[in-house]
């Protein structure tokens, strides 16, 4: 995005800084001024560092963010700040509790992308057992090897967080013909006996599943939640599975079980630390990576797009966000 005209300073302004959002800036710009706010330009650098937030958010009213760092330092920049939404479902990025001291709202767009993070944790977990990714890497090297797999069909599926991305993963996994264990702090008994899930506590779960797929928020409750010692709990054959947030996961443990042979391999979407340098997984055949895009397709992307953006506009415009994070600042002050 290019700097350019100078807008007004006074008013509701909003500023974007998703970069998926950069081709859609005239229907931004349209969907905000039909809703009384202005659509500011500034050049941004990215990866936007904590600097550069300092300046982009002085004089705005409404922020929409993707995984940039809303630190107090940030928060304390922000003159004009109302609102803050993400543009996806994690806000671990925000520093909720300063953007609450300082009566500013957080939102996010709940609901808009667990389709997307389920069709690709199941993308991962079938190119694990079957190495697709390794097949395909033969291939394009000319070479034309067997590779014996393992099905999903009677495996067990643990799912760490049944949260609506986790429930999309279990319902996935009962159609694979799985058997579902799932791990919850909030239990949805109704749903979970409507579809066979056992909620079971995470011990069992990382003992008795063959794939493990996290689906849990990054709290101080779920960093590393994923150790040594959950790590040693899992089956020689068992695969991780993480799309949740990279931290979850102990990296270092990780990557120490990966060469022990202690688990049979990782599907990862998302790192300790991104974009990810000095990679410790490119050594691994049995892991299969990609970069954080779980909730990265056109449909999900219209979802957020719209839900953020409605975020923004109603709490400008004194109304209620489709889903307000800190609940405890009021709207309309
Ligand atoms: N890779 C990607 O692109 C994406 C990643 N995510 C990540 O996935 C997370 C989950 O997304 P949703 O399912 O949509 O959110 P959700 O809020 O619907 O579900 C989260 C679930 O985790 C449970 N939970 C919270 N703390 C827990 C703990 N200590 N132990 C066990 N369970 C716990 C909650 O009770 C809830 O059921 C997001 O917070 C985000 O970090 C979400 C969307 C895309
Ligand atoms: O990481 C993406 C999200 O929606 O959270």
């Amino acid at each position: 995005m290019s700097g350019r005209e100078q807008q007004p300073t006074m008013g509701k302004d909003v500023l974007v800084l998703t970069w998926k959002y950069f081709s859609a800036r005239e229907e931004i710009a349209r969907f905000l001024e039909e809703r009384g706010c202005r659509f500011v330009e500034k050049e941004i650098r990215y990866p936007v560092d904590e600097e550069q937030l300092c300046e982009l958010v002085r004089d705005v009213d409404g922020l929409v963010v993707g995984l940039e760092p809303i630190t107090a330092r940030v928060l304390a920049h922000a003159n004009r700040l109302k609102v803050i939404s993400t543009s996806g479902v994690g806000f671990d990025n925000i520093d909720v509790a300063e953007a609450t001291r300082r009566g500013i709202v957080v939102a996010n767009c709940h609901g808009a992308n667990e389709h997307s993070v389920a069709e690709l944790a199941f993308g991962l977990m079938l190119a694990l057992a079957r190495g697709i990714h390794r097949s395909d890497r033969l291939m394009r090297e000319g070479r034309w090897e067997p590779y014996f797999g393992v099905e999903l069909w009677g495996k067990t599926l643990g799912v760490i967080g049944l949260g609506r991305a986790g429930r999309a993963v279990a319902l996935l996994g009962r159609g694979f013909g799985m058997r579902v264990l799932a791990h919850d702090i909030v239990w949805d008994t109704t749903f979970a006996n409507a579809h066979e899930i056992s909620y079971v506590p995470l011990e069992k779960l990382l003992r008795e599943s063959d794939f493990v797929s996290l689906h849990v928020p990054l709290t101080p409750d779920t960093r590393y939640l994923i150790d040594e010692r959950a790590l040693s709990l899992m089956k020689p054959t068992a695969f991780l599975i993480n799309l949740a947030r990279g931290p979850v996961v102990k990296q270092s443990a990780l990557v120490e079980a990966l060469r022990r042979g202690q688990i049979a391999g990782a599907g990862l979407d998302v790192f300790e630390v991104e974009p990810i340098r000095d990679n410790p997984f490119v050594e691994f055949e049995n892991v299969v990576m990609t970069p954080h895009l779980g909730g990265s397709t056109e449909e999900a992307r219209e979802r957020t797009l719209y839900l953020a953006l409605t975020n923004v506009c109603n709490v400008l415009n004194g109304r209620p966000p489709h889903h307000q994070v800190n609940t405890d600042v009021r709207i309309g002050n």
